[in-house]
């Protein structure tokens, strides 16, 4: 198969969908990668390394897409990229559809076949492509809290782990997920006083177990949610309802019941945000302040700390991108239910549920797009 890899280009994202080593790892397997010059530069991969490796580099990201029957991109593609994607061609990136409709008309409209990264799924549910990402917002999502609480940054001036003799930060952290885990962890190293709320009972009781003392668990809901947002310094949003629009779990109104200088986090920015005021930000312009409370709301987090997100990106999806390599989507996707559940739109179908609903399109399901051969 001929793979292109684009140069990522929404601001400040600096991450590249396959390594040298990965791209060695598909060229020895028969394939041709096809690198943009200097994709790699941002995560430390210089393009010789990928000549090394066996791939190819071509000058720019038209001639990229052009070439390619499979795009390894990380960010879902953006305006200037619409028109350079081909019907039929493979998209297997993050997309995050549910939270951005004129991203999900364009691709009905170019009809290449979307795999999204965020919602190939386990049989345990888990979101294998998702959880590398997760785990590096999260725990990015309490050092940019830490960071943004400071009075210059906007904050309230208040130290997440206090000193002996004054108390700490308090920080609530809405779901018990990958990020809210990570970011609840790191809150809790750096000495904050840390509640993590969640739907499920079950995870709660995990949670419980596993953390250390100064994190609390509390059940999620709107009445638990008003009363802990009174006295808070910092909140993390860290809800998924998986491939759908995130629930609003703090209101406009709410704000105005919080102290002047607490920050939010919302990292399920990506899927439209848990906070109604959530509007997407980059790196280089990160935060708002609306009622007094400071929002923090950049979509690719990951992003800022490339090193470690290229490669734990990649380790994750090269076992995938293996598959489709060798054995085609359609293949790729019929054998193996995991990769089937990233499939969100062919050629101008959406089949997946959830960005259908989130726009009252028509949902096809796969057996009516693909015959019995996917179903
Ligand atoms: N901004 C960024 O750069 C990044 C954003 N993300 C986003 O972060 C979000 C969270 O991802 P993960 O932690 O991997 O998901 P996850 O599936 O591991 O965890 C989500 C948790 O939210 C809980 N939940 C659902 N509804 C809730 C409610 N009403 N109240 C409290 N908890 C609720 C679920 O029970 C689950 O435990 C996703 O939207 C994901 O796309 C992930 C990586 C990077
Ligand atoms: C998951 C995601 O949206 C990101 O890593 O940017
Ligand atoms: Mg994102």
């Amino acid at each position: 198969m001929i793979i292109g890899v684009p140069k990522e280009i929404k601001n400040n994202e600096n991450r590249v969908a396959l390594t040298p080593g990965g791209a060695e790892t598909l060229v020895k397997r028969g394939h041709e990668v096809y690198v943009q010059a200097t994709a790699g530069e941002g995560s430390g991969f210089s393009d010789e390394e990928y000549i090394a490796a066996g791939a190819k580099i071509l000058p720019t990201i038209e001639e990229t897409y052009a070439i390619a029957e499979m795009i390894m991109k990380v960010k879902e593609p953006i305006e200037p990229e619409y028109k350079l994607i081909k019907e039929d061609q493979l998209l297997f990136t993050y997309f995050h559809f549910a939270s951005y409709e004129p991203l999900t008309n364009a691709m009905i409209e170019q009809k290449p076949v979307c795999l999204a990264y965020e919602t190939v799924e386990k049989v345990d549910r888990s979101l294998p492509l998702l959880i590398p990402m997760s785990e590096v917002a999260g725990r990015m999502a309490s050092q940019e809290g830490a960071k943004y609480l400071e009075k210059p940054f906007g904050g309230r001036g208040i130290l997440m782990g206090g000193v002996p003799g004054v108390k700490p930060a308090k920080v609530l952290v809405l779901g018990g997920g990958i990020v809210g885990t990570q970011a609840a962890k790191m809150a809790a190293g750096l000495g904050a006083d840390v509640t993590m709320m969640d739907i499920s009972l079950p995870r709660l009781r995990q949670l419980d177990d596993i953390m250390p003392a100064n994190v609390k668990t509390m059940m999620s809901s709107e009445y638990n949610i008003k009363n802990e947002i009174k006295d808070v310094d910092l909140i993390i949003g860290a809800v998924l309802i998986p491939g759908a629009k995130a629930p609003h779990l703090i209101t406009k109104d709410m704000l105005k019941d919080m102290r002047p200088g607490t920050v939010m986090v919302d990292v399920a920015v990506d899927q439209g945000g848990c906070f109604e005021t959530t509007k997407a930000t980059t790196h280089a312009e990160p935060t708002y302040e609306i009622d007094g409370v400071l929002h923090y709301c950049v979509a690719n987090m990951p992003g800022a700390v490339p090193y470690t997100s290229t490669l734990a990106l990649t380790n994750a999806t090269l076992p995938y991108a293996i598959q489709l390599a060798d054995k085609g989507w359609e293949k790729a996707c019929a054998e193996n239910e995991e990769l089937k559940k990233g499939l969100n739109i062919i050629k101008g179908d959406v089949v997946y549920k959830a960005v259908a609903d989130a726009f009252n399109l028509a949902y096809k399901p796969l057996e009516e797009v693909m015959g019995e051969a996917i179903a």
